[in-house]
């Protein structure tokens, strides 16, 4: 047995977990009227209501007794003062840093990193007001009207999703495109648009090495000189990098002063916040990122002051540690009734599985327990006609978050009110579905009776008890986007530490970047020097004969 698994909390929240399967929400709310008010809690104008959970102030008292025996307090200040809390790539872990909006220090090694934060802001502020007013022109003296963003995962998802949900505030002027797939259709297509005099290309690669990336870049700069009549000089006027590595953006043919920086310290998933936003704030303006900004660093503080029975990260990640190792819930879904976030849970995914997907603790010891759930979502109300069906009657218990706002970014005719009226009501479907008896009632109504309705009855039967946290701000925002995302960053922190597991590294990526490299020259007719498995072998000679018959 793990020390976690061994520890009193633990064992008292399994031996309260055997309780909680006869639990009914309906039973719940009834004995308690003020279950919501005491089950929801409150950051400026965003609620979290988790009334709708399984759970009774006994499972949050013994939730946050495993969150203190777990440290989670001591670990945030860790985390937040700059200690190496990435062990095993030796590295401190400050996405909070780059949002640290106060005029205090902030120290990795004994050296303020504020100055070096402050000064790319400042370099980023410039060049957006540059680019914004046109007065940076491309090389053909054209206004730079396109800005093409090429990244993978955490140098592509964040600002992306950023980028669509908060369009609403962006100006007129600029359009802001993201190639980060390998597949040649990704950046073939996006370039058929646009006209190479106008288009402004971003490298952004914490560590220009990422093959999609490097690729893609590559082929963007050639099509780019191609059309400048092969004058490479052009590629210094429509190519700036983002990255940490400065030697390989130079190698790339970017020159430095191009380059906009960041640092170890910033994890991939974590850098939205760094110059890798930068094509968010070409989008919105360099004020609306600092917006961004100031919101995530409000939720920083929320989670660092804020005690625990009332900080909203530990509570989500309680909760999620609840399901996950208590009552056997393997997968997470994230539900938006907000359209502007429909890639909300795509930057989650990253977010939260590559960081708590872990099988060893800390020191390198299997786990004994389930780690990070499965992370996926859809917007409300498109998934409740694709998948809900599951959630709803499935045989899988499913923990859903909503996000709703109470207003419209976009208002037209009665939309939003239908919007939220079916969040509204799938939340209570969920959690309180209808009984055998009012199905049976309902049919009656409808005039079925006998063997007709006893045939049908099962079908139209809905557990409930399915749980749900419901998240409702007034209306989305810079500000408050900034606060969501980092809310979801802490807790997926909070479940890592209570999972004593490095949230912060990511080597099972890697394997398979080493296969592919290895496998490429097969693809271009070589004999490789190890010959592969019988599958791989199989499939290759599948490829090849394929190409043979097209050819
Ligand atoms: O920014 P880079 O170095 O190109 O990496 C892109 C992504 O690749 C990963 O390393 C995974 O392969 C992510 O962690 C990272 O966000």
């Amino acid at each position: 047995m793990s020390s976690l698994t061994a520890s009193a909390s633990w064992q008292a929240l399994a031996a309260h977990a055997g309780l909680a399967r006869s639990w009914s929400l309906r039973d719940l709310f009834a004995a308690d009227k003020s279950r919501f008010e005491r089950f929801s809690c409150r950051f400026e104008d965003l609620l979290l209501d988790y009334s709708k959970h399984l759970a009774t102030g006994e499972t949050l008292r013994l939730l946050l007794d495993l969150a203190r025996e777990r440290d989670v307090e001591g670990w945030r200040q860790r985390m937040v003062a700059g200690r190496k809390i990435n062990a095993s790539e030796g590295r401190a872990v400050l996405h909070t840093a780059l949002r640290h909006r106060a005029a205090t220090p902030v120290v990795v090694d004994g050296r303020d990193v504020m100055p070096e934060v402050r000064a790319v802001l400042a370099r980023m502020k410039e060049f957006c007001e540059e680019i914004r007013s046109f007065r940076r022109k491309g090389f053909t003296g054209q206004n730079l009207t396109d800005v093409v963003n090429i990244g993978i995962g955490g140098s592509d998802l964040g600002p992306r999703m950023v980028c669509e949900a908060l369009a609403p505030f962006a100006e007129p002027g600029h359009r802001v495109h993201f190639v980060s797939n390998v597949d040649p259709g990704d950046l073939v297509r996006t370039l058929a648009g646009l006209d190479a005099e106008r288009t402004l290309f971003v490298v952004a690669s914490k560590t220009f090495t990422t093959q999609e990336t490097m690729t893609n870049a590559a082929s963007a700069r050639a099509w780019l000189v191609e059309r400048m009549g092969g004058q490479e000089a052009a590629v210094a006027r429509h190519f700036v990098a983002v990255s940490t590595n400065e030697e390989k953006v130079r190698a790339f043919g970017i020159d430095p002063k191009n380059m906009f920086g960041f640092w170890d310290w910033v994890g991939g998933r974590y850098s939205l916040w760094s110059a890798i936003g930068l094509p968010i704030a070409l989008h919105l303006g360099f004020a609306r990122f600092e917006e961004l900004l100031d919101g995530a660093h409000a939720m920083d503080r929320h989670f660092q002051e804020t005690p625990l029975e009332r900080n909203m990260p530990v509570l989500m990640g309680l909760l999620g540690v609840w399901y996950t190792d208590f009552l056997g819930a393997s997968s997470h879904a994230v539900l938006p009734y907000d359209q502007n976030l429909h890639r909300f849970a795509a930057h989650l995914q990253q977010l939260d599985m590559e960081s708590n997907g872990k099988s060893v603790d800390r020191a390198g010891r299997a786990v004994d327990y389930p780690t990070g759930p499965v992370v996926w979502g859809e917007p409300g109300t498109n998934g409740q006609h694709a998948f809900f069906q599951l959630l709803h009657q499935g045989t899988s218990l499913i923990p859903c978050d909503f996000l709703a706002a109470a207003s419209s970014l976009t208002p037209l005719g009665d939309h939003h009110d239908k919007l939220l009226a079916n969040f509204l009501a799938q939340t209570a479907a969920l959690a309180f579905g209808k009984s055998r008896e009012e199905a049976r009632a309902e049919l009656a109504r409808q005039g079925l009776a006998g063997e007709a309705l006893e045939a049908l009855l099962p079908h139209k039967v809905f557990p409930g008890n399915r749980p749900s946290s419901s998240l409702l701000y007034e209306k989305l925002s810079p500000y408050r986007l900034g606060s969501l995302i980092a809310l979801y960053e802490h807790k997926v922190f909070v479940q890592g530490v209570i999972w004593n597991i490095n949230s912060f590294d990511q080597w099972g990526v890697e394997l398979g970047k080493q296969l592919a490299a290895r496998i490429l020259p097969a693809l271009a007719g070589e004999a490789l020097p190890e010959p592969p498995d019988g599958s791989t072998a199989g499939l290759l000679a599948h490829v090849a004969a394929l190409r043979r018959e097209e050819a």
